[in-house]
């Protein structure tokens, strides 16, 4: 009786074993069918585990083969205020962009789940100038589906240099083949660097800078300093070295960084004229829609933005956007954007055009393009 009942479990036992060996031949088969069809890729990758395999550093300004729409949650951004007014709902991958990867992923007969796009270096970069307008035309190009910015400024070229590119490339947003990456740092503009360091990175790349009427830049300037310190001397008494003579202070750099032609100069020893486009700080607030029609060309990019997606709005005073990426609902740049200028003496105002004039006339004679400051 005793060893009867051991054969039972003995065989028991054998059967079970048998059935947990095929269960796990099965499981193995599945698994390595499953990746032989290229959806063990699919499984979501975060930015951590993978950094180090994940990024492929032969691919730095070549598209890559992979085509997948961007999980937000990966992106990794220093936020700054300005950005963060207007970035927090289009911090998402527009769903017309997202509809196109799965398209592109489609024909090519990659599957769609396994695409998350690539971080890549930008290829156009708005370099100025502080308070030309910078954040108005980012936030205008973000709405077109072949862009893809970073929200905030990375100030790698001037403060995080050291840092290193890829520091810098993990910075940027994923894009998919065909999508520009972007990102805006005005101080570029005068940093002495930073054209050099551009090159290094990318000497192909498109470089915009939008200007503005250095006396009403320096003023704006002043403005938001002023509202970070409202101990501030006067206008007048950092712009002036002599108030009597009129002598301006060019070591200020609300006044300094208007001498736009002095900036450019260095610019030009690394780039030619041709890799820039200078947009009217003026012209993107009269006409924005006039204005963004020669960046998308600038940038190769079809005309997607257009007037349909500005209204002007009264209270604010400038033009807003009805449907900003990632957005339903109308949006205007925050209260930093377009706030009122304390009052100047129009003698320093005019001090200040006069000093600026020959600069002015210069720097269009440079661009080739006249901004009618004078
Ligand atoms: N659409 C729209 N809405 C609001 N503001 C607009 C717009 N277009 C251009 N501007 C002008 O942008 C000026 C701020 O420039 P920046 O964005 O380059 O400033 S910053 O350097 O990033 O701080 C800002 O300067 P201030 O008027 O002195 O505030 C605006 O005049």
């Amino acid at each position: 009786m005793g060893c009867s009942g051991c054969r039972v479990r003995f065989n028991f036992g054998k059967v079970l074993s048998k059935v947990s060996v095929f269960f796990t031949m099965v499981l193995i088969f599945t698994y390595v069918f499953y990746c032989l069809t290229g959806l063990c890729d699919s499984a979501p990758r975060t930015l951590y585990s993978h950094q180090g395999s994940y990024y492929d550093t032969a691919d730095d300004l070549r598209p890559s083969p992979r085509l997948l729409p961007d999980a937000p949650r990966l992106r990794n951004r220093t936020d700054s205020a300005d950005a963060a007014q207007v970035d927090a709902p289009a911090r998402q991958l527009p769903l017309h962009a997202a509809d196109g990867a799965k398209k592109s992923a489609e024909s090519n007969g990659i599957p769609v789940s396994n695409s998350f796009g690539t971080k890549r270096f930008p290829q156009a970069l708005i370099v100025g100038v502080k308070k030309g307008g910078t954040r108005a035309l980012l936030e205008f190009l973000r709405i077109h589906p072949d862009v893809r910015a970073v929200g905030a400024e990375p100030h790698f070229f001037d403060r995080f240099y050291d840092k290193g590119l890829e520091w810098y490339r993990s910075l940027m947003p994923r894009t998919l083949d065909g999508q520009i990456t972007m990102e805006k740092t005005p101080s570029y503009f005068v940093t002495k660097e930073a054209p050099s360091r551009v090159c290094s990175m990318n000497c192909q790349a498109k470089l915009i800078v939008v200007v503005r009427d250095p006396v009403t830049r320096a003023v704006s300037d002043y403005t938001q300093t002023l509202s970070k310190n409202p101990g501030l001397p006067s206008f007048q008494s950092l712009a002036l070295k002599n108030t009597t003579t009129g002598l301006i202070d060019t070591t200020w750099s609300a006044v300094r960084i208007g001498l736009y032609a002095k900036h450019l100069e260095n610019w030009l020893r690394h780039f030619p004229l041709s890799h820039f486009l200078f947009v009217s700080g003026e012209r993107l607030v009269s006409d924005p829609a006039g204005e963004m029609g020669r960046v998308q060309d600038f940038l190769g990019l079809k005309r997607v933005v257009s007037e349909k997606h500005f209204y002007f709005n009264q209270t604010k005073g400038f033009p807003c956007l009805k449907k900003p990426e990632g957005s339903s609902r109308p949006r205007c740049l925050g209260k930093s954007k377009g706030r009122p200028h304390p009052e100047i003496p129009s003698e320093v105002l005019q001090t200040l055009r006069d000093f600026y004039r020959p600069f002015n006339h210069r720097f269009y004679q440079m661009s080739g393009q006249d901004f009618g400051w004078d």
